[in-house]
């Protein structure tokens, strides 16, 4: 059985707690996430997926309950520096991350976080070239500013700066907004990498097209609640959750209950596949 990576036990939130304009974002979350997860948060916009995974990277404290990472633990009473400790081993890809550029150069960019933590120069060198291999950017970039890049360029290098830093689980939100088709594709290839290797990737996103085979676990939240826990195929056959997270099914999903299909594959690569297997067994989709 896969190893527990981050829990949260009985974990809410509430922003600007006594004031007029206090609102209780999370009510009492319970979440176990696995080592090596590829786990996405879904949920309308103002269900609270941002406010979940600024907790999960240690940027708010929860008001209560507790989250574990790694034997180390994150409540109300955690200190500034504990919270850092937290922060150490979790890389965070904010909303359009390239808005964080800020460098002379590409090379300064993807420096900095290391820098930070203060690696020594090779051990640097060797995490900035692992991770510019990773987002598959050629080396010849480093001395470019990162605002002659195009688009899907700069989501990249503000990717590998955060991968620079080696982290063991990446939190990204809302990864592919505003991204062409094809930087979409090149993106789910990097994240299917990073998985592979080990790295546990939790993701918000409303793009279906994000929700590969590669996911293990889909996280829906509803004012503050977790409504849904379990795998994609799960998620995909109940139609209220999908009504009530405002999502559709991938049209592969769509297709196979249309030809009456029982499996749910999740692209339309998979679905080929089932189709020809099923073929191949000389009859019909489901006999
Ligand atoms: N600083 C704040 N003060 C008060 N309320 C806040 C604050 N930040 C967020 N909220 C409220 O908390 C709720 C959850 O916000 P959150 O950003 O976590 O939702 P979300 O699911 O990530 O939404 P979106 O998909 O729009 O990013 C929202 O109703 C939001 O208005």
């Amino acid at each position: 059985m896969a190893k527990t990576k981050i829990e949260l036990k009985n974990v809410s939130f509430t922003y600007q707690p006594g004031t007029p304009m206090e609102y209780q974002a999370l009510d009492n979350i319970n979440l176990k996430i696995d080592d090596g997860a590829f786990t996405v948060l879904v949920g309308q916009t103002g269900s609270g997926k941002s406010t979940l995974v600024n907790l999960i990277d240690a940027l708010t404290q929860p008001t209560s309950g507790q989250i574990i990472v790694n034997n180390h633990l994150l409540n109300s009473q955690t200190s500034k520096k504990e919270q850092e400790i937290f922060r150490r081993n979790i890389g965070y890809v904010f909303q359009f991350p390239e808005r964080q550029l800020f460098a002379q150069t590409v090379r300064e960019d993807l420096e900095f976080g290391p820098r930070n933590l203060r690696w020594s120069q090779s051990k640097i060198d060797d995490a900035v070239m692992k991770a510019l291999e990773t987002v598959q950017l050629d080396s010849k970039i480093l001395n470019s500013s990162p605002f002659s890049l195009s688009g899907g360029q700069k989501r990249r290098v503000a990717i590998a700066g955060v991968l620079a830093m080696n982290p063991e689980v990446l939190v990204l939100d809302e990864p592919a907004v505003g991204l062409d088709s094809l930087s979409i594709k090149q993106l789910l290839n990097i994240l299917t990498d990073l998985n592979q290797r080990g790295v546990t990737i939790i993701m918000i996103t409303h793009y279906l097209e994000m929700i590969t085979s590669l996911v293990t676990q889909i996280v829906a939240l509803h004012n503050g609640k977790i409504t849904f826990d379990g795998s994609p195929q799960e998620f995909f056959k109940s139609q209220t959750m999908l009504k009530k997270s405002k999502l559709l099914a991938p049209k592969s999903v769509q297709i196979s209950r249309e030809i009456g299909l029982s499996s749910l594959p999740l692209s339309i690569d998979d679905l080929s596949m089932e189709i020809i297997k099923q073929l191949k067994n000389g009859g019909r989709a489901n006999e």
